[in-house]
């Protein structure tokens, strides 16, 4: 993914990454642009229920209103990525593989990919084409039920020593600002979220504490 030598770069905006709730709606915009506010700057618009034509017409309207520097996906959906020129998708193992994902969009987006298995380490051009990987879940989660077994912290620990270095590496599952620190200390460079930021009372202020865990437990890592 290509990003201006200004902008900071992507491993620093994936601190806190913000994934969706379904259903996605005219509300999804109000949440996206509180947890903004709160310092989120990547951002997933994840909608399984929803049309291609639905999940282009809010992603046209995302991005209209988001600040440029916030990174903007789509779930799975790379049609409606080709739809809407600069966004980016995240597939996982059951979705288009990233090096196809890569070859319709071009360089320019940023494309993520789950690891739910260290198995798909051997997908080399699955890695190549991957501007950063997810290790999903962390821990169980009510939010996506349809999982493999959870890699706790000790298994994103695995992961990151597997990776390219230079890949960034976030966790999703279970994570809220009680436990993103051991995240961060097993070696992610982010969290991603879904209820820690689309559940709360004040999704502004949920993310900027998320933000504030992470920024700790970085810190103190290096
Ligand atoms: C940041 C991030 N990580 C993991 C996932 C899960 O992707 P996938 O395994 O393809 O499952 P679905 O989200 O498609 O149900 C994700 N969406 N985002
Ligand atoms: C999309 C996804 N992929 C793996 S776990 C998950 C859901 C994470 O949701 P939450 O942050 O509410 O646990
Ligand atoms: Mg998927």
């Amino acid at each position: 993914m290509i990003m201006n030598r200004s902008s900071a770069s992507l491993r620093d905006k994936l601190g806190v990454y913000l994934v969706t709730a379904e259903p996605a709606d005219d509300s999804t915009v109000e949440l996206i642009m509180a947890a903004v506010s709160g310092g989120v700057r990547v951002v997933q618009l994840r909608d399984k229920n929803g049309t291609t034509a639905e999940r282009v017409a809010l992603l046209r309207t995302l991005q209209d209103q988001l600040p440029p520097e916030v990174i903007l996906l789509v779930n799975d959906d790379l049609a409606a990525a080709v739809a809407v020129p600069g966004v980016g998708v995240h597939v996982g193992p059951d979705d288009d593989h990233p090096a196809e994902v890569r070859r319709r969009l071009g360089d320019r987006v940023c494309i993520g990919w789950s690891i739910h298995d260290l198995d798909q380490l051997r997908d080399k051009s699955a890695l190549a084409a991957s501007d950063y990987v997810a290790a999903s879940p962390v821990w169980p989660t009510p939010t996506k039920i349809d999982t493999t077994a959870p890699l706790g912290p000790e298994g994103v620990r695995r992961l990151r020593a597997m990776l390219p270095p230079a890949l960034p590496l976030v966790g999703i599952g279970g994570i809220h600002a009680g436990n993103a620190g051991s995240v961060i200390e097993a070696g992610a460079d982010g969290v991603a979220v879904v209820s820690a930021i689309c559940a709360a009372a004040d999704p502004a202020g949920a993310a900027a504490d998320l933000l504030s865990v992470v920024a700790a437990a970085t810190a103190t890592r290096s």
